[in-house]
């Protein structure tokens, strides 16, 4: 086994002048072996040799690794794995670790990184959307559990690893679960190189993940000694929990028996900024001894602040973390003393029946509220005030995380577990098994955009969308963009669809609302999108550019690298590219048609002119949502009749998201006859239905714009 090497790295400078990294073959550092003493301190290290020894001999290839919060499962274990692997000679390719956050991935590599005392993008990397940081002699990897799925399905990623971890497997994710259905049933001890899976998880979901992996041998990391955290509930839930988290969080800072971080927990994004923002406001005025304290946001927004809320550059400054599920589990934080808890957590959840997704506030399980309270476990022990009473915890809150398969659109997924099944034919075992509803209807979307052929099977055309990073919607429009020659305009498009998607919030003040305004198209929200991406191109990429405009610079950058990720994508699988021509009165029909292509299945109309859109597809009433550039325009200009959206949201308001105007004409010529037979009985499907049989007189919107010959050239990828 290689226990040679883990012993190595068990010397200090006074027991081996000469010690080098196994990996570099440099000498160790000082940084390595002050490190080396914060992780001999871990409890996880205790179960080293355990763990090597199963690793070695697990009869399954499987080991299953259980532990607390913080005990040093996902920066150790990957090390272990590695010195593993370096014994074997990386036979069968690197260490691969997934983690459910791409934030979890970075973060986590630049530890590791350090504490291997190795380089980060060398021989230590992160593959997270939009940023591949790893180099040719990358043996350690830390992914986002998606890409790496997408790698498995597609022909991209390095493909065969020696060791895959599966980190946070309680999280749920569907990319997790999935791995693991694909997983089971390939006798890993029988393929070349005799390759090794290891699944982490939270103790809470070690019965369900021992009960799906058999006879896999499992390791316990034994909980840390260490006294429990005071505990306190509040008898009501507050009305306005940002506002009663930073009065608790005022209370903990004056008492001067209360030193340390404090962590809290809100169930959203905004809420957290509206905490942060709140509570900025307030430290510089509070009347405590030393420094005012320091306040940190953190969910997926902060991308490179992430490591700010580890750094510890000075302990005298009390530091208050502002967090929501993100740090459930992925981010352990040592300094953290007191605890916040909303009890609450704000997830988007997917309603295949009427494709439409909507913002579900609920309890957190009480796998999650373990996992919270614990953050404040140590020495001294420290206190986690819930704001919620423990009856609302004991009789509302689910034992454990919700699988995130049984809440998610499906149809990306279906799209890459039929593209795995063409290179490997076999069964997909669900830990939990999602809605045959909701598998039906991504087959069924998969099939109205022709990725399936008449046997049921991944089409050619199928097999082309499983390859983008792109819901397959999005990835069919870009696809059409060939043949209507406007694949320019279609990429950016693409990008800020799934980096920046919009308006989102609103304009702060007059003068950043009119400077959005004069970056407002008058064709709707998609040509709008592409507006604001060339301007900010042309700023130079420019974050004050943005700030003035209430633009999210970051979400920005985003959408830059992910065009020239999609760019790359399609020069390798040789698709054509085209001039620019946005502005053009060609280039905006074509835009038109491609983005119809794929989006087909989501048109409404407004049937009487009072705003109100019904869904072609479900006869659901919806109206544009508040961002809507549509909304913004001056009497008299009507909003359009007929509409394609990119995102229906039933939460607060039934919105639709990201809206343009289209020509039932176009809808008819590129929407497949049998999805257009399929429809529910209603006016506009009759009205379709005559335009479709040259019955119908065209509309007057219609007419005045477009002639009907404009849209006979149907897309050839139908
Ligand atoms: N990016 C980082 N920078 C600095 N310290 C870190 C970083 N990531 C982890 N650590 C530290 O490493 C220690 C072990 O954390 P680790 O993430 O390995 O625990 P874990 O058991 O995996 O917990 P979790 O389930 O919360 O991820 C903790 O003390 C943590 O503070």
């Amino acid at each position: 086994m290689a226990s040679g090497l883990a012993e190595e790295s068990e010397l200090s400078p006074g027991e081996s002048e000469l010690a080098v990294n196994p990996f570099d073959g440099l000498p160790f550092s000082s940084c390595y072996y002050e490190l080396l003493e914060q992780r001999r301190a871990l409890p996880i290290w205790a179960a080293r040799f355990l763990f090597l020894e199963h690793l070695e001999s697990s009869p399954t290839g499987v080991v299953l690794v259980s532990g607390d919060p913080g005990s040093g499962k996902s920066t150790q274990i990957p090390q272990w794995c590695a010195e593993f692997a370096l014994a074997r000679g990386f036979q069968t390719g690197q260490v691969t670790v997934t983690q459910p956050y791409p934030l979890a991935a970075m973060s986590l590599a630049s530890r590791v990184a350090d504490e291997m005392d190795l380089t980060l993008g060398h021989e230590i990397g992160y593959s997270i959307p939009q940023e591949d940081c790893t180099g040719p002699n990358t043996m350690l990897r830390f992914c986002w559990d998606r890409l790496f799925l997408q790698e498995v399905a597609s022909t991209r990623g390095p493909g065969a690893w020696s060791v895959l971890i599966l980190d946070e497997a309680q999280e749920r994710s569907v990319a997790s679960d999935l791995l693991q259905g694909l997983l089971r049933d390939t006798r890993l001890r029988n393929l070349p190189g005799d390759p090794r899976v290891v699944v982490v998880t939270d103790p809470a979901l070690e019965p369900k993940f021992q009960a799906f992996w058999g006879n896999s041998p499992i390791v316990r990391v034994p909980r840390e000694p260490g006294g429990d955290p005071t505990l306190a509930y509040k008898d009501t839930v507050p009305t306005d929990l940002v506002e009663a988290a930073c009065q608790a969080v005022l209370e903990l800072c004056q008492q001067e028996e209360a030193p340390g971080d404090v962590l809290v927990y809100l169930p959203s994004e905004e809420e957290i900024s509206l905490c942060c923002e709140s509570l900025s406001g307030e430290m510089g005025t509070l009347a405590v001894p030393g420094p005012p304290p320091r306040v940190l946001p953190l969910h997926p927004g902060c991308a490179q602040a992430i490591q700010t809320v580890y750094e510890d550059t000075d302990v005298s400054v009390r530091k208050i973390v502002v967090t929501h599920w993100l740090a459930d589990f992925s981010f352990s934080l040592p300094s953290i003393q007191h605890v916040i808890d909303s009890g609450l957590e704000l997830r988007s959840v997917y309603n295949p029946r009427i494709r439409a997704e909507s913002q579900v506030l609920r309890p957190i399980s009480k796998c999650q509220a373990e996992a919270r309270l614990l953050r404040a476990k140590g020495f001294p022990p420290g206190s986690c005030l819930r704001l919620y009473s423990k009856s609302t915890l004991e009789l509302e809150a689910p034992p454990l995380p919700h699988p995130k398969v049984c809440e998610e659109n499906l149809s990306s997924l279906v799209l890459l577990l039929m593209r795995k099944q063409i290179a490997e034919p076999g069964e997909c075992h669900f830990l939990d098994r999602p809605a045959p509803e909701a598998l039906m209807r991504a087959l069924e979307d998969l099939d109205y955009l022709a990725a399936l052929n008449d046997d049921g099977e991944l089409s050619d055309l199928g097999v082309i969308l499983s390859e983008f990073p792109l819901p397959p919607e999005l990835a069919k429009a870009l696809l059409a963009s060939c043949e209507f020659n406007c694949v320019d305009e279609m990429l950016t498009l693409a990008a800020m669809l799934t980096a920046a998607p919009g308006f989102t919030r609103p304009p702060l003040s007059a003068g950043e609302a009119a400077l959005r305004r004069a970056l407002e198209h008058a064709d709707g929200d998609h040509s709008s999108l592409i507006q604001v991406y060339e301007a900010f191109v042309q700023s130079g990429a420019d974050e004050a550019w943005c700030q003035a405009r209430g633009l999210n610079w970051e979400s920005l950058c985003q959408a830059r690298k992910l065009r020239a990720e999609l760019v790359e994508l399609m020069q390798r699988i040789e698709l054509p590219l085209s001039q620019p021509a946005f502005g053009s009165e060609q280039n905006r029909r074509d835009l038109q048609k491609a983005l119809l292509s794929g989006y087909f299945l989501k048109v409404a109309r407004d049937t009487d002119g009072t705003g109100n859109y019904l869904l072609l597809t479900h006869k659901h009433v919806a109206q544009l949502s508040p961002y809507c550039s549509y909304r913004n325009r001056r009497t008299p200009a009507q909003p359009p009749t007929w509409v394609l959206y990119h995102s229906f949201s039933i939460s607060k308001d039934n919105c639709l998201c990201i809206v343009s105007e289209i020509q039932p004409e176009m809808l008819v010529e590129l929407a497949p006859p049998y999805f257009l037979s399929n429809l529910p009985p209603s006016e506009s499907r009759d009205l379709l239905n005559q335009l479709r049989e040259g019955t119908a007189e065209p509309p007057a919107a219609a007419t005045e714009t477009s002639s009907p010959q404009e849209y006979g050239d149907g897309c050839v990828l139908q």
